[in-house]
């Protein structure tokens, strides 16, 4: 079996469990309108993952890339972001070059347990515990955002920044249910460790999807 889900298997479609116009509340995007394209499936398994409904990619219709470019160009923004599930579940070649073709900027969301496929103005990196990521995400990342769910998750971010390429931003995100014990120490460690940068969830505070 190959490691991706040959788009064959799917005639060209893409699972997709939602896609909304908000703004995006993590990372170096933060504050920007932009269209979610959220693709159904993953097989990594975080504990705490927020969107446990997603991993199944069976539950969620399939859309041509057609209809998904269409979605997004309903509205103003012009950037694009692709999340999961685990998006690169899929090869995405023919989803970013129809969306960059149309004007759109686009990044992504991944784990990087899976190939990298697609080109991306934007590629956040959040790797896991759970799966591990594959090497071509430390040389591409644009930010690495780790998610910090409890002590020894800073040790185990450093270990992936040693990884990355320099020009790489650095994010530390509490872990959204583990966040009122774990902000105060990542307030300190980012006090300590200039190189690294907070992100907060701020949709969840706006209460907005
Ligand atoms: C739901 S994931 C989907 C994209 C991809 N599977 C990934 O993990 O990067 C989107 C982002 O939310 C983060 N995330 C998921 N559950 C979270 C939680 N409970 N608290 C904070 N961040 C979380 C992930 O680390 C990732 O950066
Ligand atoms: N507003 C908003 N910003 C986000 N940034 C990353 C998200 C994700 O689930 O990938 C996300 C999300 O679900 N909503
Ligand atoms: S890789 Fe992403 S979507 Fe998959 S379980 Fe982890 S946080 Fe959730
Ligand atoms: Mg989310």
């Amino acid at each position: 079996m190959t490691e991706n889900k040959q788009v064959a298997e799917l005639n060209g479609k893409l699972p997709i469990m939602e896609a909304f116009y908000t703004i995006q509340g993590e990372g170096h995007f933060t504050g920007n309108s932009a269209y979610f394209v959220r693709l159904g499936g993953c097989d990594v398994g975080c504990v705490w993952c927020d969107v446990k409904d997603s991993w199944d990619a069976e539950k969620w219709p399939a859309q041509s890339i057609g209809e998904i470019v269409a979605g997004a160009k309903q509205y103003k923004s012009k950037l694009v972001v692709v999340t999961g599930g685990e998006p690169l579940m899929y090869n995405l070649d023919s989803l970013t070059e129809s969306l960059r073709s149309e004007g759109f900027h686009a990044n992504i969301e991944t784990s990087g347990a899976h190939p990298l496929s697609g080109t991306w103005d934007w590629l956040c990196f959040s790797p896991k515990k759970f799966m591990k990521p594959r090497q071509e995400f430390y040389e591409t990342a644009d930010e690495l955002k780790v998610v910090i769910y409890n002590k020894s998750d800073f040790k185990w971010a450093e270990e992936h920044a040693a990884k990355i390429r320099p020009e790489c931003l650095l994010y530390l995100q509490p872990e959204w249910d583990k966040s009122e014990k774990m902000l105060p120490e990542i307030i300190e460690y980012v006090k300590d460790n200039p190189r690294w940068k907070i992100s907060l969830q701020t949709h969840k505070f706006m209460q907005i999807p």
